[in-house]
Order: structure tokens, then C-alpha cells, then sequence
């Protein structure tokens, strides 16, 4: 629960040393430095299949939960690099002396191991959960597989904000769900109290850790305090309870910023928060140009899903069509993204997939959610975008349309990822080419 705060005028005092020993300590070249990879290692696409290796230990962690919060409101102010938001004027910042509490909303691949990661680096965490998922990680703890071995984490589970009572004002909400789930998601936590008044829509930050650009759009609508995330994240939901997360020296690069752009004090304080946690969090004024690079390449998951992994020459040719369909988009619309070499230079071999047993990583997002028979998928915000700001720009996305169709009648009807031979699929992409070409002559 909250507590009372103590004077502001002390708690200032005290976030100013703070702030003044961390700028000493940069100065002297003692601040914490960015994680490097291991010299010399090979870098694997983090979509590659990994089912060999080493036997796993299996440690029971004991994070710090429950602990008592500290923390203490400092001042008000609005964010770096963009106009004050409308009704945002007594945003609070938080002491960065004083940690915060991270609910995560969708503990799967991509929450799970945020979660876990922060537990493991001493943070407060709430997990947000349903069904065999929310039992197994209530009974049996949230079981993450990663390159040390299987790690147990015992955290708080709910499966919606009322068990929590009132949200707490050093609360961070964490938005990891799929996109084509974040109303659903947002009409559960936007309208939880908050201690000390107001709703968790009107004051509490939250993180959409997303692929694609939509659901950050869909949060701003209802939340005033939007952050967005560019997910490099490879993780895999294993089964309820057990999630996987293959990357290694790093478990993977999250940017950061406010959305729709800017930075701020909380933006920086999550980002050190992660960066304690086996990321590496830069903040960025301008995370849409990464996210949009992002969007590029997640463009290739409704390959994998429909017809399997893209290794043969014929399935890459297919992914560099796709991707030039979105990127003469993304020019036409103006929309900058971040160069493929610009991402492979910050990426690096950071993030390397290592083999886990027990925990094959059989493919991205998309794939996983055919394996598990969601009956959903999220090609409506990554193909989809593309379809859609093509026809706002008046450029035709055959491929992607082709691809969002088909990925969404897989996810529907229940198919096995890879069920279509890639022949077929370049086939049916040369014809919805071809058909485009056609309708174009016709109607000049
Ligand atoms: C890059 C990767 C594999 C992990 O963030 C991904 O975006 C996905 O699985 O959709």
C-alpha cells in the first residue's frame, strides 16, 4: 500500500544528493556502464530453431516482493523533447532514489520475462495473468528458462487489478499483451483507483512492450502516460507456468521513450531499472524510428507462421519482397525507421540465442500463437499497417495484404504453423502481384 510521504521539501534534498552522487560517479567514469557480449561470439537470428544442450539447474530465486515501498513523490514536471500533454501538468516523478513497483499486464513470452528479470534484479513485481497460466504461476511460481538454467521466481499473480485493491503511486504498468488485446486489457486496469485518488488512466505510467505501433495509439486514447517499447526480446511461452528467453549476454535491447515522442525522468528510471536486469534499455527522443525498423522486420513473422521457417533461399527472397513493399510505404508516408545496418550495429552479437533444454525456441510471436491455438494473431498491426498506411498513401501492399489475409485465416481456423509449402506461397504472391499490375493498367 502507499504511505504517507515524507515532506517534500527533504524528499527533494534527498533525490538531489542522489542525483549529484550519480553525476559524480559518471564524472569519475564509474557509471554503469552498457553491458558488451563476449568477444568474438557468432550471432544467430533470434527467430532460429535452438533444441540442443546442456542440462538445466534449476535455482529457486527468492526476489525481494512485498517489501515495504519507499518511495516518494519529488516534483511535478513533463516530459523532455514535446509540448506538455493536455491535463498532465502535475504528472509526479518519482525519486529515482526509491524503487517502483512493476505490474505487468500479459506475464507470456514477452512479460514473463520482463518480470522474472526484474524480480531476479531485487525490483517489486506484480504479475497479470488468466487461466492455466494464472494457476500455474500462482501455485508453482513463474518457471523462466534462460541461458543460467530454469529460474523460479514466487510473485504476487492476479488476473485483473481488484485483488490489488487500490494501485499504488509508485506503480508502473507494464502493457505486454498482444496488440489485438490491449482494449480488453485497458478497460481492466485504466479504470483502477489509485491511492491517494484518481484512476491508474489519469496518473499512472504505462509501458506498452508491443510489437507493431497500434497499441501504444489504442493506450494514449484512455492513459495520459504512454511509454513506448521497441521489443528485441526473444522469449518463448513454453507451457502455463514456463516461459523461455534464449538471448545471451543479454536477454535483450528494450528502447524506450515517452509516446508519441520525448523522454522523461520515469522513461530513464525504468530504462536503469532494466538495465539492471540483463537489458539493455536505451532511451530515445525518437522511438518511433526504431519501432518502425522493427515493424520491417516483424513483416516476416506472417511468413513463418504460414509457411514455416525462413531459411531456404526461396522463403528469404519472399521476406526481402514483403519488406521492400513496406519500407516504399513507410518512404511514401514519410516515416523514417532506422537502417538495417544502424540496428545491426546497436544489436550487435548482444543478444545471442543459446540452446536451452527443454525449451526449443521454435519461432517469433506469430508462430507461437498458431502452436498454441490462440485463434488469434497479431498480422492485423504488423501486416496490417502496412496495408493500412498503403492505402492512406495511395501504394499498393499485395504481399502484405496476401500475408495479413492468410496468417489471420490460419490463426482462425486453427492451423499448425508452417502448414502452407513456401512454393505455394510464392506463388499465390506472384499472382497477387500480378493482379495489382493488371488493375493498375486498367485504370490508368
Ligand atoms: C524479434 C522477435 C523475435 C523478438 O523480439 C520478435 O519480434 C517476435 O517474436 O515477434
Amino acid at each position: 500500500m502507499f504511505r504517507a510521504a515524507r515532506p517534500a521539501a527533504r524528499t527533494a534534498r534527498r533525490c538531489r544528493a542522489a542525483a549529484k552522487a550519480r553525476a559524480g560517479a559518471a564524472a569519475d567514469g564509474c557509471a554503469p556502464a552498457a553491458r558488451r557480449p563476449a568477444a568474438g561470439r557468432r550471432s544467430r537470428s533470434p527467430n532460429a530453431l535452438h533444441d540442443a544442450g546442456k542440462s538445466l539447474s534449476t535455482p529457486v530465486v527468492s526476489p525481494r516482493v512485498d517489501q515495504p515501498s519507499n518511495l516518494r513523490f519529488l516534483t511535478h514536471t513533463r516530459h523532455e523533447g514535446a509540448p506538455p500533454r493536455p491535463g498532465n501538468t502535475s504528472t509526479p516523478v518519482l525519486c529515482e532514489a526509491f524503487p517502483m513497483r512493476y505490474v505487468i499486464i500479459g506475464a507470456g513470452a514477452v512479460g514473463g520475462t520482463v518480470g522474472g528479470r526484474l524480480a531476479g534484479s531485487g525490483h517489486e513485481v506484480v504479475l497479470v495473468a488468466r487461466g492455466a497460466h494464472h494457476a500455474s504461476l500462482r501455485d508453482d511460481g513463474l518457471r523462466l528458462r534462460v541461458p543460467e538454467g530454469e529460474l523460479t521466481y514466487r510473485l504476487p499473480v492476479v488476473d485483473g487489478p481488484t485483488p490489488l485493491g487500490e494501485l499504488r503511486e509508485d506503480d508502473v504498468l507494464v502493457l505486454a499483451v498482444k496488440t489485438q488485446d490491449t482494449e480488453g486489457a485497458l478497460d481492466a486496469w485504466g479504470p483502477a483507483p489509485v491511492a491517494g485518488g484518481g484512476t491508474a488512466a489519469e496518473r499512472l505510467p504505462l509501458l506498452c512492450a508491443q510489437n507493431g505501433v497500434e497499441g501504444q495509439r489504442i493506450a494514449l486514447r484512455r492513459f495520459r502516460r504512454v511509454y513506448g517499447v521497441c521489443v528485441w526480446l526473444p522469449s518463448t511461452f513454453v507451457e502455463p507456468g514456463v516461459v523461455s528467453a534464449a538471448g545471451s549476454p543479454l536477454t535483450g535491447i528494450l528502447h524506450l521513450g515517452v509516446y508519441p515522442h520525448g523522454t522523461d525522468e520515469t522513461a530513464r528510471r525504468v530504462a536503469a531499472d532494466l538495465e539492471k536486469s540483463r537489458f539493455e534499455a536505451p532511451v530515445v527522443p525518437d522511438l518511433a524510428r526504431w519501432q518502425y525498423a522493427k515493424l520491417l522486420s516483424n513483416l516476416a513473422n506472417a511468413v513463418e507462421a504460414v509457411a514455416g521457417p525462413v531459411e531456404s533461399e526461396e522463403a528469404l527472397a519472399l521476406v526481402g519482397r514483403v519488406r521492400a513493399e513496406g519500407r516504399a510505404v513507410l518512404d511514401a508516408a514519410g516515416i523514417a525507421y532506422a537502417s538495417v545496418e544502424e540496428q545491426r550495429a546497436l544489436r550487435g552479437d548482444k543478444v545471442t540465442l543459446q540452446p536451452l533444454e527443454g525449451a526449443p525456441r521454435g519461432g517469433g510471436s506469430s508462430w507461437q500463437s498458431l502452436t498454441r491455438g490462440t485463434g488469434t494473431i497479431e498480422a492485423d498491426h504488423l501486416n496490417g499497417e502496412i496495408a493500412l498506411l498503403g492505402r492512406l498513401h495511395g501504394v499498393p501492399t499485395p504481399l502484405n495484404e496476401l500475408l495479413q489475409r492468410l496468417a489471420n485465416t490460419c490463426a482462425r481456423e486453427r492451423r499448425r504453423p508452417g502448414a502452407m509449402p513456401v512454393g505455394e506461397l510464392v506463388r499465390l504472391a506472384d499472382e497477387a502481384e500480378t493482379a495489382v499490375g493488371k488493375e493498375r493498367r486498367l485504370t490508368r
